[in-house]
């Protein structure tokens, strides 16, 4: 059984399903420990803006982002998070991963706005290659993907969560999430709409993208943004909980559902990576899109006084 699986991935694999990961799934690959020997220690490691700690007894490593003022994506903290899941995944004691913040109130503010004004063309190149990778790694990982939203993510940062196989948010009205792009005057990317509609469907997803949705908690819950509200003292507890309920099944069954359901949307941008970067990086560039950005910057430094 689990030599069928391993070379049903490989077939898989080799095809592009899952372009990026280059572990097999073989039959629950949790770290198997022996009964009666000591509890495995967590082992950590943490860069400027990403804390990583790995349970080994779990096979569960937690992620918090760590990145003041409001965790936005930049290149440095895309380049983190990329090489944070690469590590992982390359892990074969993690099966699982939950995503959450470090600081209150904001799970991500979602990309940094400011490595979209003002900069060159190699930047631009540069800035979007990584927002892509980050997105075709978590997008296509083997491991269970928990997002934990305890604070606001717009954008981007709903683009995380949505690309996890699961979303927990703080019950909180105060929090909103949703792909928010239309509101600065630019315009979600055709994979973060693919990964919106493969969450929400069609109609919530196109009305939302067009009028550039922020929901609060509650609205976010009923559109199926997330799938549950926890209060923000219980949300480890729900996370662990439910990771357990993911991680009780075989490894293969569940790799292999994953990405037979994701690789339609995965292949759309392997295949035109380029083309896309070229999108991105001249629309950006235009003045009118740039005009756009910094008047939303102002507006976000003008509500502060
Ligand atoms: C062109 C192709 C499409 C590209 C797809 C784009 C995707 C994106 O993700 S675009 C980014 C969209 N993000 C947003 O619209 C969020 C904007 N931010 C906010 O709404 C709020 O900041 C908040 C709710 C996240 C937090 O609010 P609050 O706690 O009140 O904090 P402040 O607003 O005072 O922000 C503190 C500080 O951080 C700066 N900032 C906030 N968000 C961003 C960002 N995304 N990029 C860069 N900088 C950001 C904000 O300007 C403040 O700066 P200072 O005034 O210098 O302290």
């Amino acid at each position: 059984m689990a030599a069928a699986a391993a070379t049903l991935a490989r077939r898989i694999t080799r095809s592009g399903v899952l372009p990026l990961c280059r572990r097999l799934p073989v039959w629950g690959r949790a770290a198997r420990r022996p009964p009666g020997l000591p509890l495995a220690p967590c082992r950590a490691f943490s860069n400027k803006k990403i804390q990583v700690d790995m349970n080994e007894s779990s096979g569960v490593a937690t992620m918090k982002f760590k990145s003041p003022p409001v965790n936005s994506l930049n290149l440095d903290f895309l380049t983190e998070f990329c090489i944070s899941l690469e590590k992982l995944e390359n892990d074969r004691a993690c099966r699982g991963i939950i995503i959450t913040s470090a600081i209150p109130k904001i799970f991500s503010s979602g990309l940094d706005i400011t490595e979209m004004c003002g900069k060159s063309t190699e930047h631009y190149t540069e800035f979007w290659r990584a927002v892509q990778e980050m997105w075709l790694r978590l997008y296509s990982s083997n491991m269970v993907t928990l997002a934990v939203v305890n604070g606001s993510s717009p954008a981007g940062g709903c683009l995380i969560a949505l690309s996890c196989d699961y979303r927990i948010m703080a019950d909180n009205p105060k929090y909103t999430i949703g792909l928010n792009e239309a509101q600065l005057g630019i315009v979600a990317p055709f994979w973060f709409k693919d990964t919106f509609v493969n969450v929400v469907g069609q109609r919530v997803a196109e009305r939302s993208l067009q009028l550039g949705s922020l929901y609060p908690a509650p609205e976010a819950l009923k559109f199926g943004i997330v799938d549950e509200l926890v209060p923000e003292e219980k949300l480890q507890e729900k996370a662990t909980a439910v990771m357990a309920q993911w991680l009780a099944l075989p490894d293969h069954a569940r790799q292999i559902t994953k990405s037979m359901m994701r690789k339609a949307v995965l292949d759309l941008l392997v295949a035109h990576r380029e083309e896309d970067i070229k999108n991105f990086t001249s629309f950006v560039s235009k003045e009118s899109i740039q005009k756009s950005l910094r008047m939303y910057m102002e507006m976000l430094k003008k509500k502060k006084s």
